[in-house]
């Protein structure tokens, strides 16, 4: 199948209608509903265990929702509730902890090869893959717009993490997606680099990159970012824009302690109180 982006352009991101998780034995996600409109960068906020990684999977196709009665979809992603994850990678790009954790546990994978490999949907190449000068071309414009050209040539694993991030959003960017889900992607990052890495996303927001980003933290929440979803306890608590979600009740709910919101300019903070 071929992807053509032009054809998603303007149907909701997410759409997710009472959809519900197990992971084990135990419900985590009961009758969850979700929709994200296009272009519309959000952030997903909660506390340890609110279940932000179950919906990362649910949505990048790794957990599956409970089958309903009457067959219907629980969830559509780009207008579909049927993908290749392969396609679904053209159109969504992923950066996670665990993507991280594999592709810099190879002592010997390269930069441009972790980025590459890519479009094979692969870890590392193999012989059989026939790397283009296109490819190549794509993956020199991919990593100039995550900032991380001067890492080629370095190994994976010989990167910061900092660095390594970049290179993974280097990886996900190569099929132009229309929108990046990023878990965690400031997790093990010191404050300079947190904040330099933010303005290098809102660069991509700024481009046509709608971001979803799955976090604990107020302060990772971009400017661009105009939406905001509350999870807690597997629950979507509230969705709305920014004023109407990060207040000190809503967030206090969220982290269950009394918390403390504050604007910085563009930007939020919140501590406990
Ligand atoms: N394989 C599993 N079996 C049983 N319960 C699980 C499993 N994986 C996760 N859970 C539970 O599901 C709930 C949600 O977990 P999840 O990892 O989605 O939360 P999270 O918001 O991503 O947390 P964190 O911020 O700590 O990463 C937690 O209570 C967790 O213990």
């Amino acid at each position: 199948m071929n992807v053509h982006h032009d054809e998603f352009s303007a149907v909701p991101l997410l759409d997710i209608d009472d959809a519900s998780v197990m992971r084990g034995e135990r419900l985590i996600l009961d009758r969850f509903s979700l929709r994200i409109g296009a272009g519309e960068h959000t952030a997903i906020l909660g506390a340890n265990g609110a279940g932000k990684s179950t919906l990362v999977r649910l949505i990048t196709r790794e957990l599956y929702p409970l089958a309903r009665r009457g067959g219907q979809a629980a969830m559509r992603v780009f207008g579909r509730d049927r993908w290749h994850v392969s396609d679904l990678r053209g159109l969504l790009g992923i950066v996670s902890p665990s993507l991280q954790h594999d592709c810099t546990s190879d002592a010997t994978l390269e930069v441009s090869e972790a980025v590459l490999s890519s479009f094979f949907a692969a870890q590392r190449l193999g012989l059989d893959h026939r790397v283009t000068p296109s490819m190549r071309e794509r993956t020199n414009e991919a990593l100039e717009q995550a900032g991380a050209t001067h890492l080629l040539g370095r190994s994976m694993a010989s990167l910061s993490t900092g660095e390594a991030r970049r290179v993974l959003i280097a990886r996900a960017l190569v099929h132009r997606p229309r929108a990046l889900l990023l878990d965690e992607p400031c997790a093990g990052l010191d404050m300079a680099s947190r904040r330099r890495f933010l303005e290098n996303l809102r660069g991509l927001a700024r481009h046509g990159t709608t971001l979803l980003l799955v976090t604990h933290h107020v302060e990772e929440i971009l400017p661009e970012i105009q939406q905001v979803v509350l999870l807690r306890d597997g629950s979507l608590l509230k969705q709305g824009s920014k004023a109407e979600v990060l207040t000190d009740t809503l967030l206090s709910a969220t982290f269950g302690m009394p918390v403390c919101v504050e604007r910085h300019g563009e930007y939020f903070s919140a501590a406990i109180e």
